[in-house]
């Protein structure tokens, strides 16, 4: 399935967010989305969600669903989101009890996600016992065992320190290499965003425009830190980054 986002545009009272933005969300691919502060990043997000409607255009859905798809629009918060209570395979099977399949039928899928996210022998641990990465982990194989068209990733990494955030980066690439999957991922990092992204789109100030889309046609497996031909990317998107982020804070400092 892909999404298309066709002239959205939104306001908050006077405050004007985005401004005729039209996307598409390609399967199988990750798009990531930058851009300054405020820009309206996780608005275009909870759209895409269907959590909100956005004030002008559409949000569209096209194709059909992958085989076993029980949610097909699932998020990946920053602060993990899982329930105190629940050890790591409660946490999964909260998601598949709602959708009624329990027993053998959950524990089959339960056991995949947990070993596609190499969370198998932690599979008894409650959140506290966890550390921030390994949280993470448990929202990845959560939001994984819904078998989603689409992951809707808000900032999924920034909570973490900078090692455990590069472990995380290479378990997502070697998740999509295994099994691409399709996802929207927002983050303020650069290096994160020529890492992961087929698709970069750089966003303007509020309102949040299309600046740029940037493609990199490099295999995820092959992106290595210190690639020439990403840091001329990363380079690039922190330009258009650079002017955006100087004119939004000219714009505040005038209020
Ligand atoms: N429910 C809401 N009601 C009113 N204003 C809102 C609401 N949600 C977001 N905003 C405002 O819309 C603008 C865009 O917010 P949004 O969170 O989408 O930006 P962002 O690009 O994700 O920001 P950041 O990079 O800081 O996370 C901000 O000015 C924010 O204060």
């Amino acid at each position: 399935m892909q999404l298309i986002l066709d002239s959205v545009s939104h306001r908050y009272g006077d405050v004007r967010v985005l401004s005729d933005v039209s996307l598409t969300i390609p399967e199988g691919q990750i798009v990531c989305i930058v851009g300054p502060s405020g820009c309206g990043k996780s608005t275009l997000l909870r759209f895409l969600g269907g959590l909100e409607r956005p004030g002008a255009g559409k949000v569209l859905q096209s194709g059909p669903l992958p085989d076993g798809c029980l949610n097909p629009l699932t998020y990946v918060f920053q602060d993990f989101a899982l329930l105190p209570w629940r050890d790591v395979t409660g946490n999964i099977s909260l998601v598949l009890e709602d959708h009624g399949i329990k027993g053998a039928k959950a524990a089959r899928i339960i056991d995949d996600v947990l070993i596609r996210t190499k969370l198998s022998d932690f599979r008894n641990a409650l959140p506290k016992q966890l550390s921030g990465g390994m949280k993470q982990r448990v929202a990845i194989a959560r939001a994984l065992a819904v078998s989603p068209a689409v992951m809707l990733m808000d900032e999924p990494l920034s909570a973490l320190d900078a090692q455990t955030r590069e472990l995380l980066m290479d378990d997502l690439v070697s998740l999509w290499t295994r099994t691409p999957f399709t996802a929207v991922y927002v983050t303020h990092n650069l290096a994160e965003a020529v890492r992961l992204g087929h698709r970069i789109v750089v966003l303007s100030r509020r309102p949040g425009t299309i600046r740029d889309v940037v493609e990199i046609d490099m295999p995820l497996d092959q992106r290595r830190a210190g690639n020439p031909t990403l840091e001329a990317h990363q380079a690039r998107l922190w330009q258009l980054m650079r002017e955006e982020a100087e004119a939004a804070d000219k714009e505040l400092s005038n209020v």
